[in-house]
């Protein structure tokens, strides 16, 4: 059997964990309160894209949000991960988007329903090139941008997380036991907007990556 490569870590079919309102200003934006503690939801290995496929809008949606996020690759398994060892548990980072159909989201919501079908649909999680965390020595101080045709939406720093990267493997790790090839979304900051069929989508991270996307209709 060939090993496998983490450099195509979306093939492997693991687990997607998504952080929610990680931002405190994305967190007002959207009027939520800004948490106390993570909130975690999850996106199957079916929402995974890569460059040169389009993001699909699902057919019951009529407002589909972008959110750029700074995505973190597991590279060693681990269960109950101590924060002062959560670091080597990383293999790198990729930049991702957490695509939400906000207007289901903001049904469910109020319905106090699961966000599965705001948030899980296929093509939901738009991913870049793998970047090896060399690359990425300082995951905490890195600027996340996006554009959609253009026009800039979203610039942000992970400097602005409320819980750190270290945290969050700790605190997911408690719950969810984390694997090789699993990805954590670590949350938007500020900016989301609804994005139309035939837009571009643009996002990076200056000097380390970038992607393009385009949007297209379900059906
Ligand atoms: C309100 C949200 O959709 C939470 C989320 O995904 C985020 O990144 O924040
Ligand atoms: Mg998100």
């Amino acid at each position: 059997m060939t090993a496998r490569n983490i450099a195509r870590f979306w093939e492997w079919g693991r687990k997607i964990i998504c952080v929610g309102r990680n931002y405190a200003e994305h967190a007002k934006e959207l009027r939520n309160a800004v948490p106390s503690e993570p909130v975690l939801f999850l996106k199957p290995p079916s929402a995974y894209v890569k460059e040169g496929s389009p993001i699909l809008v699902p057919r019951y949606c009529s407002s589909l949000h972008h959110e750029v996020e700074l995505g973190v690759v597991i590279g060693k398994a681990g269960t109950a991960i101590p924060q002062s060892s959560a670091m080597e548990h990383i293999a790198g980072y990729a930049l991702c988007l957490d695509m939400t159909a906000r207007d289901i989201q903001d049904e469910c919501k109020s319905k106090g329903l699961p966000w599965t079908l705001a948030k899980a649909f296929d093509t939901s999680c738009p991913v870049s090139e793998f970047i090896p965390k060399e690359r990425l020595p300082d995951p905490a101080n890195v600027t996340l941008w996006l554009k959609v045709n253009d026009v800039e939406r979203q610039n942000g720093s992970t400097s602005q997380m409320i819980f750190s990267i270290p945290y969050l493997i700790s605190y997911i790790s408690e719950v969810i036991s984390l694997e090789e090839g699993d990805l954590i979304l670590t949350g938007t900051p500020k900016g989301v907007s609804a994005v139309q069929e035939h837009d571009e989508l643009q996002a990076g991270i200056d000097g380390i990556v970038t992607m393009t996307f385009q949007i297209d209709k379900t059906w």
